[in-house]
């Protein structure tokens, strides 16, 4: 068997989405994915998808996700290498949703996967956050939608976030996340124009 490359050649653009939980990282991919075809990738989703696949890693993951806290990094970059790989052969672009959560999983990434072009960070306060995980909580169904799991993700999020953004200083575009979906969709094209354009 033909050893697996430690760095695949990825020529598109790969784009990091941070911001806490309801900063409105999936709003704002959905938009991105709508104009630039980007390939999105929510790590939560691609997480959710294997607990609901019923695997026995899905059943650990329940648990530690239920607590609000951070899955092991080798199963969220395994998940995510996969994904790409899968997707790479006609793929314009990779939007990285929800990772890194904290500034190892950064460096692992541009290691086993490839270089970050530009990082975007949706900027929100607590209380914003807090009231837009509630709205959502009627619809999701997600188990970590609730007031007391939020809250320890809130925490989780500014225990990590500060490091990652220090760590990439020079890509990272901070976003005020208070405004309308659209207000803020039109800075961030502004910043992914560039990266497409010749
Ligand atoms: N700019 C915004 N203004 C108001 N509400 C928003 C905005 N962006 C997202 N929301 C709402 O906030 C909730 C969380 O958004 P979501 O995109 O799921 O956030 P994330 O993926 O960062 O957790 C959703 O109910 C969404 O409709
Ligand atoms: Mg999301």
């Amino acid at each position: 068997m033909a050893p697996e490359p430690t760095q695949t050649e990825i020529k598109v653009p790969i784009i990091w989405v941070l911001g806490g939980p309801g900063s409105g990282k999936g709003t704002q991919c959905e938009k991105i994915v709508a104009k630039y075809g980007f390939t999105h990738l929510s790590s939560g989703d691609l997480l959710r998808n294997e607990v609901k696949s019923g695997s026995p890693r899905g059943k650990e993951l329940t648990e530690i996700m239920e607590k609000g806290e951070l899955v092991p990094m080798d199963v969220v970059l395994d998940l995510i290498k996969e994904a790409i790989l899968k997707a790479l052969p006609c793929s314009k672009g990779f939007l990285i949703d929800g990772y890194p959560r904290e500034k190892e999983q950064g460096i692992a990434f541009e290691k086993k996967i490839g270089e970050v072009s530009v990082v975007l960070f949706f900027d929100a306060s607590e209380n914003t956050l807090v009231e837009r995980l509630l709205g959502r909580a009627k619809t999701s169904g997600r188990v970590d939608d609730n007031e007391e799991t939020i809250k320890k993700r809130l925490n989780t999020f500014n225990t990590h976030n500060d490091q990652v953004v220090q760590q990439y200083t020079a890509k990272l575009k901070k976003i005020n996340a208070e405004r309308d979906a659209d207000t803020i969709f039109t800075e961030v094209q502004s910043y992914l124009d560039p990266l497409v354009k010749s």
